[in-house]
């Protein structure tokens, strides 16, 4: 049995700068004696994937992924949502997917939400964390994610291997960047899906330009996978910008904070 943890670089998180940073060494000391066994190679369904193109195949048309955040780093406290609410209203709402933080200093997550959010609804959902170290990968297999996120800020080199390991333990993997250098990264490492962040971590400047331009760039050099465009979507009209470029949109704060998450996810994508 092929055991890609063993094979996984140790990553330097000493140069990661900012809120990031802190966030990352802060992810490194949790998991820094847990085990890196990933077990046997788990079947890949592929049902983020699968989700996500299914909602983008019409002209113009933009999948949701809608995202249980009850608090951030940019915002503090969000709103106290309870994660199966949330995620049964999202689906309402006509979200493809669904992302949940599992961060707990920063975002108010948990590991929990994710296992309960899995057994209420029947849309995909991808664990969104601060990944270093594999047995966050093995941790969302097993609490029956279908995604997790990979960021290049934050894996750098190793963003290949960590794909290998959600590939390995049968997730989809959503890998994000946020400048030219990160996306020719993620192109090399054969990724299917790569998530563009508006938001720059390091200091959590939002720039909604950032999307297109890297999205363009992607499809320029051949890419013909899932590309999402991620963070600082409030309006229609900020949506209407990545209309014919991105795939899916990952909306957090703006359908979290609303009120009534059914409804915004539906005026969001309204057009
Ligand atoms: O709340 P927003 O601006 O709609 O953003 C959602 C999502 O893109 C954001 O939460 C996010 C994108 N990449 C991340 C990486 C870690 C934590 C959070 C994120």
């Amino acid at each position: 049995m092929s055991r890609p943890s063993a094979a996984l670089p140790t990553l330097d998180l000493r140069n990661v700068p900012g809120v990031l940073g802190q966030i990352v060494t802060q992810r490194a000391g949790d998991y820094a004696g847990a085990d890196p066994e990933l077990g046997p190679a788990r079947p890949a369904p592929r049902r983020f994937e699968t989700a996500l193109w299914a909602g983008c195949q019409d002209e113009g048309a933009l999948s949701l992924i809608a995202e249980v955040k009850r608090a951030s780093p940019s915002q503090g406290a969000i709103a106290p949502l309870d994660p199966v609410e949330a995620a049964r209203a999202y689906q309402a709402g006509g979200a493809a997917a669904l992302s949940v933080l599992t961060e707990p200093r920063h975002f108010d997550g948990h590991l929990d939400f994710l296992r309960a959010v899995v057994g209420a609804v029947s849309i995909p959902a991808l664990r969104k964390d601060f990944v270093v170290h594999p047995a966050m990968l093995r941790e969302a297999a097993e609490a029956g994610a279908s995604a997790a996120l990979l960021m290049v800020s934050v894996l750098g080199e190793a963003t290949g291997a960590y794909l290998e390991t959600a590939h390995h333990l049968g997730l989809d993997a959503l890998v994000e960047v946020h400048d030219e250098r990160e996306l020719d990264l993620a192109l090399a490492t054969g990724a299917r899906m790569i998530g563009v962040n508006n938001r720059d971590l390091t200091t959590l400047h939002i720039d909604l330009d950032v999307s297109p331009r890297l999205i363009r760039r992607a499809r320029e050099a051949g890419f013909d996978g899932l590309l999402v465009a991620e963070s600082g979507y409030r309006r229609p009209e900020d949506v209407a910008q990545v209309r014919g470029l991105a795939n899916a949109v990952l909306v957090g704060s703006s359908l979290a904070g609303s009120g009534d998450l059914t409804r915004a996810a539906r005026d969001l994508m309204a057009r």
